[in-house]
C-alpha cells in the first residue's frame, strides 16, 4: 500500500520533538527529583527507564518508518515511470479510504470509540467489553504513557496539530496493538465537535468556582479540558477541606490495611486488591481509599511484572490463590487492576497526591465521576497533563496536600492543616493564594518559642539573669525522668502514638493510638508529650488557649509565663478537657528545660480519648461536654422526663422521627434537687462509664457513680476536715462551684487536676444530710502520684 510520503514525513517530525522534550524531562527528574511518597518514587524510576526503552524503540520505529518511506517513494517513482495512471490512482485511494485512521499519538483509533464515550459525556453504560479491551490496551501502553509526546494535544500556540489519516504509529507500537501499518484496525476516529467545545468550554468558564482556565482552550479533547477544569476549581479546595474533616471523623482506620508487611509483591497486591473490596464507594474519603488502593494494587502487579510487558495471568491467579478468592472474582480482579493502572496514567509525574484532587462525583459544571476516570483514554490523559502543565505551580502545592492526606491515612502521620484552626471565608470570595494556603500543614513547634518582650517582668524570686527564655534551668538541674543533668529524655517520647480526630461538638481532641488494637497505648505515668507554645507574659491571654507556667523550682512557684498555643504549638494543645481525665499536665524538669508534660495517670488503651483536667474555672462560662457532665446531662434530663406527670403523649403520625431526636438531644440545665436517690444515680452512671478498656483491664474499683448535688456552703465546709482520704470530686460535682475549700497546691495535679481532698466522714455526712449514700473511695491514684513523685 503506498502512502502520500510528505504528509507521514511531518507526522515524524513532531514524533521526534515529543521524544526530544520526553528526554529533556527525564534528564530533569534524574537531576531534580520531585518529592514523591516512596512507593510511587519506586514507579517513576522504572517509568524513567520505560521510556527511555520505549523511545529507543521509538526512535529505531521512526528510522525504520523513514526507509519505508523512502523505498515506497523510489517504488512510487519506479511505478509511475512504468504506469502513470495506476501509481496515481493507487495514492488516492488509501487517501480516501476512511478504514485507515490513526489517533495522533499513533495509537489505533478503536480507543478513540471510547473516548468518544467519555467526551460526549459520562456515559452510564458500562461495557464490560470495552472495558477490558480498555485494560489490555492500559497494560500495554501503561510504560509508555508518560513517554507520549503531550505537545500534541496543544492546537495553539505555535504547536503542530495532526489530525488525519497519516501513520506516525512505530511498527512496534502498532504490533502491540495488534495491528501492523500496513493493516490497521478498521476504526474511525472521531474528534470532539466544536461546537459542544465550545458550549462545555462556556459552561465551565462562567462557573463561579472555576479558576484561571484562559488556556483550556488550547485543547480540543473535550475529556481532558473538563478534568482540567474540574480540578483547577475552588470546588477541589472545598473537596480537600471535607476530606480532611471526613478523616478527622471517621471511625474506620485504614492504616492496618492498607499496609500489607509482607515482603512479596503479589501478597502486597492481595493485600491492596483486599482493602480495595473493603470501601464501598458512599462518601469522598471511600472513594479516594479505592483509588489509593487500587493505584497501589497496580503497582505491586507491575513490580511483580518485573519488566514484561504483559501482566502474567499466573500473578492475578496467585492474588485470588492468597486471597482464597473463587476464579468468578478473577473480572473484578482484572478491572481493579486496570483501574489502579488508569489512576497511575493519571497522576503521571504528578504523583497519587493527584487523587486526592479529581472529583469524587459528578458535580457540576464539569461533571467528572469515577467511571469517567476509568474511561480515560491515553490522548485524553496526555492532554490532561499538557493542560494542566500551565497551572504547575498551584497544581503541585495541591498535589503536596494531597501527598500528606494520603500519608495520615496510609502511613499513620498526624498532620493538621490551616483550614482547620483558622476561621475559613467563603472560598468563592478567595484569592488562589488564599485557598492555597488553607491546605498547608500546620508546623509544629518541637520546642517552646521564646522572644523577649518590652515590659515583660522579672517574676517574682527569679535569681538569675533577666530578661531570659524562663523555662530556662542552670546546669546543675536534673531532668525528673531520668536524674541526669544532661540527657536526651525529650527526644525519646512516645512518637506518634496518636491520631487527632473529631469529638463531636468538643471539637477535635487526641485519640491514644497504640501498636494495635486492644493493647496498652500508655501506661499509668508514662509521660506522653511535651505541650508547646508562645512563651509570653503572665496574664497576657485569657481565651483559654494559654496555660500558666509556674517554676517550682522557684519559692512561692510565681508565674513566670504563660504557654500560649493558639498559633504556635503542636498536637498536644489539642487535649480536650474531662472531668474524669486520663492524664495531666505537669511541670517537670525535662533535658535542661522546664516544661509543661503531658502525662498518663492510669493506663490508657488504644482508642481511648486523651484528656487532662482543665482546671477550676475554665468551664464558669460554658458548658463542658465531657463524657462525664454529658452522662449528667442526660441522666438529669431522663429525671425531668420521668418526672413530667402530663399523660403519655399520642404520636401525631405527621410528626418525623428526626424531629423527635432533635429535641430529645438538647441539653437541659441541672434541675434544682433536694436529694437525688443514689440507686437512680447508679443507674445512670453506670450507662456513662468513660471509654471501656479491654474487659480484663477493668479495675472494679474504680467504676464511677454519678451524682449532683446542691450542697449549701456550710455543710460543705463541714464535710471536709483535714483528714487524708481522698474522694474523686469528678464523681460529686458539688454545685455552689465556689472555690471555698482548696487543698494546698501541691495536692493538685498542676493544672487544675481538682482531686479534692474529703473526709472519711464525708460518707456518713452525705447519709446525714442528704439520705444519700455516696460510694467513694481511696483515692490510690492521687497517692501514689504523690509518692512516685
Ligand atoms: C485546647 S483546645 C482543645 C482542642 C479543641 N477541641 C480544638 O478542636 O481545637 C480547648 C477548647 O476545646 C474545647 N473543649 C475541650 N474540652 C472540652 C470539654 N470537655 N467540653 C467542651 N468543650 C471542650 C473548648 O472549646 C476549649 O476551649
Amino acid at each position: 500500500m503506498i502512502r502520500e510520503a510528505p504528509f507521514e514525513v511531518d507526522a515524524l517530525i513532531p514524533k521526534v520533538e515529543g521524544i526530544l522534550s520526553r528526554l529533556k524531562k527525564i534528564k530533569d527528574e534524574i537531576q531534580q527529583p520531585r518529592l514523591r511518597s516512596a512507593a510511587y518514587r519506586k514507579t517513576t524510576r522504572s517509568h524513567a527507564s520505560f521510556n527511555l526503552e520505549t523511545i529507543s524503540q521509538t526512535l529505531h520505529g521512526i528510522v525504520q518508518e523513514a526507509q519505508r518511506l523512502q523505498a515506497e517513494l523510489e517504488a512510487r517513482a519506479v511505478q509511475a515511470s512504468q504506469n502513470p495512471v495506476s501509481a496515481q490512482g493507487s495514492t488516492t485511494t488509501v487517501l480516501k479510504n476512511p478504514e485507515i485512521f490513526y489517533s495522533e499519538e499513533g495509537h489505533i483509533a478503536h480507543e478513540d470509540a471510547q473516548g468518544e464515550n467519555t467526551q460526549n459525556g459520562d456515559s452510564a453504560e458500562d461495557d464490560e467489553n470495552a472495558r477490558n479491551k480498555n485494560t489490555q490496551n492500559d497494560e500495554n501502553s501503561f510504560r509508555n504513557h508518560v513517554s507520549q509526546k503531550p505537545n500534541q494535544a496543544l492546537s495553539g500556540g505555535g504547536q503542530r496539530r495532526i489530525r488525519s489519516s497519516c501513520s506516525n504509529v512505530t511498527p512496534t507500537a502498532a504490533k502491540r496493538k495488534g495491528a501492523s501499518i500496513l493493516n490497521p484496525r478498521p476504526k474511525k476516529r472521531r474528534s470532539t465537535c466544536s461546537s459542544e467545545l465550545n458550549e462545555w468550554i462556556k459552561k465551565i468558564q462562567t462557573s463561579d468556582w472555576s479558576l484561571g482556565l484562559v488556556f483550556i482552550q488550547k485543547s480540543d479533547r473535550l475529556a481532558s479540558i473538563r478534568l482540567t477544569a474540574a480540578i483547577l476549581s475552588k470546588k477541589t479546595i472545598e473537596r480537600c477541606i471535607t476530606l480532611i474533616s471526613a478523616w478527622r471523623s471517621s471511625k474506620v482506620l485504614p492504616t492496618d490495611a492498607f499496609r500489607p508487611t509482607t515482603n512479596d509483591c503479589i501478597g502486597r497486591a492481595a493485600a491492596f486488591a483486599r482493602s480495595a473490596q473493603l470501601y464501598e464507594a458512599n462518601t469522598g474519603l471511600d472513594i479516594l481509599l479505592v483509588r489509593l488502593a487500587e493505584l497501589n494494587f497496580a503497582l505491586e502487579m507491575n513490580e511483580a511484572r518485573a519488566g514484561a510487558i504483559r501482566t502474567n495471568k499466573r500473578h492475578i491467579d496467585d492474588v485470588l490463590n492468597r486471597l482464597q478468592w473463587q476464579q468468578t472474582k478473577r473480572k473484578a480482579l482484572e478491572m481493579r487492576l486496570a483501574n489502579g493502572r488508569k489512576w497511575l496514567k493519571i497522576c503521571g509525574e504528578f504523583g497519587p497526591g493527584l487523587l486526592c484532587l479529581i472529583p469524587f462525583t459528578s458535580e457540576e459544571p464539569c461533571c467528572i465521576s469515577q467511571d469517567f476516570c476509568y474511561k480515560l483514554v491515553e490522548d485524553d490523559i496526555d492532554a490532561f497533563h499538557v493542560l494542566v502543565e500551565e497551572k504547575r505551580q498551584f497544581i503541585d502545592r495541591l498535589c503536596k496536600f494531597g501527598t500528606l492526606m494520603q500519608d495520615m491515612l496510609l502511613n499513620d502521620q498526624n498532620i493538621e492543616f490551616q483550614c482547620e484552626s483558622s476561621q475559613l471565608s467563603p472560598l468563592i470570595r478567595c484569592t488562589e493564594d488564599d485557598l492555597l494556603s488553607f491546605l498547608e500543614p500546620v508546623q509544629y513547634l518541637e520546642t517552646n518559642f521564646y522572644e523577649p518582650v518590652d515590659g515583660w517582668l522579672k517574676p517574682r524570686n527569679w535569681q538569675w539573669d533577666w530578661p531570659i527564655d524562663p523555662t530556662l534551668t542552670p546546669p546543675d538541674y536534673k531532668c525528673d525522668l531520668c536524674q541526669a543533668t544532661q540527657c536526651n529524655c525529650i527526644s525519646n517520647l512516645p512518637k506518634n502514638c496518636y491520631r487527632i480526630i473529631q469529638y463531636g461538638t468538643k471539637g477535635r481532641g487526641i485519640q491514644a493510638r497504640a501498636s494495635s488494637q486492644g493493647r496498652l497505648a500508655f501506661r499509668k505515668y508514662e509521660y506522653i508529650g511535651e505541650l508547646t507554645g508562645e512563651l509570653v507574659p503572665p496574664e497576657t491571654h485569657n481565651n483559654g488557649m494559654a496555660l500558666d507556667f509556674h517554676r517550682p523550682d522557684i519559692i512561692d512557684e510565681p508565674v513566670v509565663c504563660q504557654v500560649y498555643c493558639e498559633k504556635k504549638g503542636n498536637w498536644v494543645r489539642l487535649v480536650n478537657h474531662s472531668c474524669k481525665p486520663c492524664a495531666r499536665f505537669v511541670i517537670k524538669v525535662v533535658s535542661g528545660k522546664v516544661r509543661v508534660m503531658l502525662q498518663a495517670i492510669q493506663d490508657i488503651w488504644n482508642g481511648q480519648e486523651l484528656t487532662a483536667n482543665y482546671g477550676r474555672g475554665y468551664f464558669e462560662t460554658k458548658d463542658c461536654l465531657c463524657e462525664i457532665c454529658e452522662a449528667r446531662a442526660q441522666s438529669n434530663q431522663a429525671i425531668i422526663d420521668s418526672s413530667i406527670l402530663s399523660p403519655p403523649e399520642v404520636q401525631d403520625p405527621n410528626t418525623r422521627d428526626d424531629e423527635q431526636q432533635s429535641s430529645a438531644s438538647h441539653r437541659y440545665p441541672t434541675p434544682p434537687q433536694d436529694k437525688i436517690n443514689s440507686t437512680q444515680s447508679r443507674a445512670t452512671s453506670e450507662s456513662v462509664t468513660a471509654p471501656a478498656p479491654p474487659p480484663t483491664e477493668i479495675n472494679q474499683s474504680e467504676a464511677s457513680y454519678e451524682v449532683s448535688l446542691e450542697v449549701p456552703q456550710t455543710s460543705l465546709e463541714r464535710g471536709v476536715t483535714e483528714t487524708r482520704d481522698q474522694i474523686r470530686m469528678n464523681q460529686i460535682r458539688m454545685k455552689d462551684g465556689k472555690d471555698t475549700w482548696a487543698p494546698k497546691r501541691s495536692e493538685y495535679s498542676e493544672f487544675g487536676g481538682e482531686r479534692e481532698g474529703a473526709s472519711p466522714s464525708m460518707q456518713s455526712f452525705m447519709r446525714e444530710c442528704f439520705d444519700l449514700d455516696v460510694q467513694y473511695y481511696h483515692n490510690e491514684d492521687y497517692e501514689e502520684l504523690e509518692d512516685v513523685h
